[in-house]
């Protein structure tokens, strides 16, 4: 890393919302703009006429990007101008904390992600592909689109949408098609989706599945959380008044969290993270490495198969521990948890020399993740 340059905020994730049309991609953009958790959201949209713009105050147009001031930076953009877009959206002066391109019906997503991927923008990390799916159109979009298969193999997320118009046996159905998507015929085996799939009426997910809350003290900035409690009750008042469809919310994702206070093995921590489940969409947090590095904690960041991790010096006093947030759908929380808790360092004397060069060496598992200013992914 370059000495000379000061650790910038935090890289801000870009999130791909993908999806045929009329899936609810815009349905689910607008959810997250009215619950974004006091977020400074930018969009990246192909056309600004299918957002609710009305619904916002528009504080400013400049060129072909709008200044809502709810918080939110919309552009609308050929996929070519990408580039040019992320380099306005991530000046300091945006002060964005999350930006989501919808990718238009027809766009690609792969080629979108991989642009991400390759962009030598310092100040952005992927967020994740997010693939929203139509439940009551489900076979015959597969059939009018089959290339939806191969967007499904590469998602991170699957937004099973319009479940309100599908039976909880259909959902069920459709859950094993985009577990097996993607793999060669008649071979659900080999291979298919690992994304994590979660069921939604027009586009109600949790945000924090995409972001997390903003910490600003600015009053301005705060909309007020939309809360997985809130979810919930909705759905409750939705059953009670006999229009709900059996399907409860605390039932979309579940999340894990761990803290150790002794250091994590840095090969074993690898080991589980490259062997991690298939559904477990997000892992945030922080990672204590023990005398792997005494000087600095590993900021990870993991969405989907997308892994990255940042050292990031300690504060004097700060107590060395590990803190980590799992999420995921269709995961086995205690068995994550307990695999976690194996990963904890244990306390084997070996001679001192031997020991030095097996903590270097260990870590190099885990520096395979750590961006250079220079990496291109
Ligand atoms: N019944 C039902 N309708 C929904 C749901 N989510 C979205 N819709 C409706 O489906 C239609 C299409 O939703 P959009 O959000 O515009 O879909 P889109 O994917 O953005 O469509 P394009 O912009 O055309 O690509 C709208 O009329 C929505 O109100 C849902 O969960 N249930």
């Amino acid at each position: 890393m370059n000495p000379s340059s000061p650790p910038r905020k935090q890289q801000i994730p870009v999130i791909v919302l993908a999806g045929f049309l009329g899936s609810g991609k815009t349905t689910l953009l607008n959810h997250l703009l009215r619950n974004r958790a006091g977020n400074r959201i930018g969009v990246i949209v192909n056309d600004f006429g299918s957002i609710e713009i009305d619904a916002m105050t528009v504080s400013g147009q400049v060129g072909s990007t709008v200044s809502l001031g709810s918080g939110c930076l919309c552009c609308a953009v050929d996929v070519s101008e990408l580039d040019t877009f992320l380099e306005t959206l991530t000046r300091p002066a945006a002060r964005l904390d999350v930006i989501v391109i919808e990718a238009s019906g027809l766009a690609e997503p792969q080629e979108l992600v991989r642009m991400l991927l390759a962009s030598d923008n310092p100040h952005i990390v992927y967020g994740g592909l997010v693939e929203v799916v139509d439940a009551a159109e489900f076979d015959a979009g597969r059939e009018r689109h089959p290339e939806i298969d191969r967007h499904l193999a590469v998602a991170d997320l699957v937004v099973l949408n319009k479940t309100d118009r599908v039976g909880s046996e259909e959902q069920a159905r459709i859950r094993d098609v985009i577990a097996s998507a993607g793999a060669p015929a008649g071979d659900a085996a080999a291979g298919g989706s690992a994304a994590a799939v979660i069921c939604a009426t027009y586009g109600r997910i949790d945000p924090q599945l995409l972001f997390d809350p903003a910490l600003r003290p600015d009053g301005e900035e705060k909309a007020r959380q939309l809360t997985f409690e809130d979810l919930l009750l909705a759905e409750r008042a939705e059953d009670e008044a006999g229009v709900g469809h059996g399907h409860h919310l605390h039932a979309a994702y579940e999340s894990v969290s761990f803290t150790a206070d002794v250091p994590m093995n840095p090969r074993r921590l690898m080991e589980f993270l490259d062997s991690r489940p298939q559904g477990l969409y997000r892992i945030k947090g922080f990672v204590d490495f023990g005398v792997g590095d005494r000087g600095n904690k590993y900021v990870l960041h993991a969405v989907g198969r997308f892994l990255r991790f940042a050292p990031q010096p300690w504060t004097r006093d700060e107590p060395r521990l590990t803190q980590l947030v799992l999420i995921g759908s269709g995961i086995d929380p205690e068995q994550l948890h307990k695999e976690l808790a194996d990963c904890r360092e244990s306390a084997t004397p070996t001679p001192e020399m031997t020991q030095d060069a097996a903590h270097e060496r260990s870590m190099w598992g885990v520096l395979r993740y750590v961006q250079q200013p220079d990496d291109d992914a």
